[in-house]
């Protein structure tokens, strides 16, 4: 069962991705980065390769994208905050840029 990440898990989870680029959304529980490609089709062809990913772990991203340009929001709506499935995508959403 997905949770919110408790005060233990949030830095061994999150702290790498802060590293990476991530950064907390001002007055939300959830993680942002913005992605810079060298094409529109660089970026869509990201954007293809995470949603397969999203689909099969049922676990979706909020994000727009503006030719080059992808930013990604992350939470989990089920549980009104960031869980490890959050952290998951965004492991996986790094590994394929
Ligand atoms: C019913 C369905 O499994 C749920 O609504 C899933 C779908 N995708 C989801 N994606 C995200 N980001 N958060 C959720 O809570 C969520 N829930």
């Amino acid at each position: 069962m997905t949770e919110k990440l408790s005060d233990a898990t949030r830095g061994p989870l999150l702290d790498p991705l802060f590293s990476a680029g991530w950064q907390v959304v001002d007055g939300r529980d959830a993680i942002t980065k913005t992605y810079k490609f060298d094409s529109f089709v660089d970026a869509f062809g990201w954007m293809t390769r995470a949603a397969i990913w999203a689909e099969k772990w049922d676990h979706h991203p909020e994000w727009s994208n503006v030719y080059n340009t992808v930013t990604v929001t992350l939470t989990t709506h089920d549980v009104g905050g960031i869980s490890a499935l959050d952290a998951k995508l965004a492991r996986k959403m790094e590994s394929l840029f």
